[in-house]
């Protein structure tokens, strides 16, 4: 947990608790006391929107855009597009240095549009992590996609990761269609170089190149950590001059929730085979903490009762290890003792469900 949460987990018990001895003293629901006293609600939209501007926009008043970024200072948001198992969220965590997004060998582990800042002194990186575009086979897939496609035209950079170790396919190909229609400068990034030699990437570099008119070239190894710090810089320096979108200390956009919920399906993904891994979407229910322990009451939803029991186990002993595994990633990421409570509910067909799928935050009205 960043400081900045800490600091908002603070201030929302602080709130919870001012709200309590609110209710106690004069016996109002705080909420609806609060409503009593909003000076802005006689307001209509075009002049609530007049005053923040009046007074130089609700970021400048967080403290959320820069009157204090230096001259020059540079910022953007940059997408990681490429086909599934790309290594696309390996590559941010290396930048991160940090765990910040799941991965797996199942390919469309990344369902959820994540941004992770990289802040410096000299510029601000927003780095949009993207589910792997693909061509769709179901509901899911598709919502996927649109996601993942809809970033393209709204950021300063794309970083087309192609996997070196594979040939270049119609997959690839698929993908480049749609990064070469995009205007934001186009950095090729040849991932996974420790598992090729030099003839054999060169001629994959080659080949990508025949796909898109790239800005620009780049080779790394996210798991050996080549060519990471370089990969930052060189899109650093495409990046336009601008503010600083999110407050220093902030690492990703991603809340708590929605954290522990993804853990644990990656637990899931790396534990389970063949249909399990593509079936299966977990929701967070509940998350209460405390400067001791964070209690978290989380459900895995699977399209069958057979995944149910695959994902239960003999006397429940798979649905066990996943809980171990995931409280002990949750418990670093934390700091502190975490209770992790799982039930596994079958939800026929969700994944051909767009609101089933938008409600387990895979997928996002535009
Ligand atoms: N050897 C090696 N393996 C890597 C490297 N980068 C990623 N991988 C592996 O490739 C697999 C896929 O990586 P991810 O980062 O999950 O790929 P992704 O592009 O985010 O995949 P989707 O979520 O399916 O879109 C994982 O098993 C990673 O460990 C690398 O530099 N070297």
């Amino acid at each position: 947990m960043t400081e900045l949460d800490k600091d908002l987990l603070e201030t929302a018990e602080e709130l919870d608790d001012a709200e309590d001895a609110l209710e106690e003293e004069d016996g109002l629901d705080a909420d609806e006391e609060l409503e009593e006293f909003d000076p802005f609600a006689d307001l209509s939209d075009d002049e609530l929107d007049a005053l923040v501007e009046s007074q130089g926009g609700v970021g400048a008043e967080l403290g959320l855009v820069a009157g204090d970024t230096p001259e020059g200072f540079r910022s953007g948001f940059v997408a990681l597009v490429g086909r599934p198992n790309a290594g696309k969220s390996t590559l941010l965590n290396a930048c991160m240095g940090t765990k910040v997004a799941i991965t797996s060998p199942v390919a469309q582990t990344t369902r959820r549009r994540m941004r992770a800042v990289v802040d410096r002194d000299e510029f601000q990186l927003v780095f949009v992590d993207t589910p792997g575009i693909h061509k769709p086979k179901d509901g899911l897939g598709s919502e996927l996609n649109r996601s993942a496609l809809a970033e393209l035209s709204d950021v300063d950079v794309v970083a087309f990761l192609i996997d070196a170790s594979v040939p270049i396919g119609r997959g690839d190909a698929w993908v480049a269609e749609r990064v070469a229609a995009s205007s934001a400068v186009k950095v090729l990034v040849l991932t996974k170089a420790d598992k090729v030699d030099q003839t054999k990437m060169i001629k994959q570099i080659e080949e990508a190149r025949k796909l898109v008119d790239f800005d620009d070239v780049i080779v790394v190894s996210s798991t050996e950590g080549f060519n990471v710090e370089p990969f930052i810089q060189l899109v650093a320096d495409y990046l336009p001059q601008g503010p600083r979108w999110y407050p220093k200390g902030m690492d990703t956009d991603t809340d708590d929730a929605t954290l522990v919920a993804e853990f644990v399906r990656e637990k899931v993904l790396l534990r389970t085979r063949e249909e399990v891994p593509h079936s299966v979407g977990v929701v967070c229910d509940s998350f209460e903490s405390t400067s001791k322990l964070v209690r978290v009451h989380a459900t895995v939803y699977v399209e069958r009762e057979g995944q149910k029991g695959i994902l239960i186990g003999r006397k429940g002993e798979m649905i066990k290890h996943i809980g171990t595994d995931a409280r002990h990633d949750l418990e670093r990421l934390f700091g502190r003792k975490v209770y992790l409570e799982l039930a596994v509910r079958v939800k026929q067909g969700w994944r051909d469900d767009v609101n089933e799928i938008r409600r387990m935050g895979y997928a996002f009205e535009e």
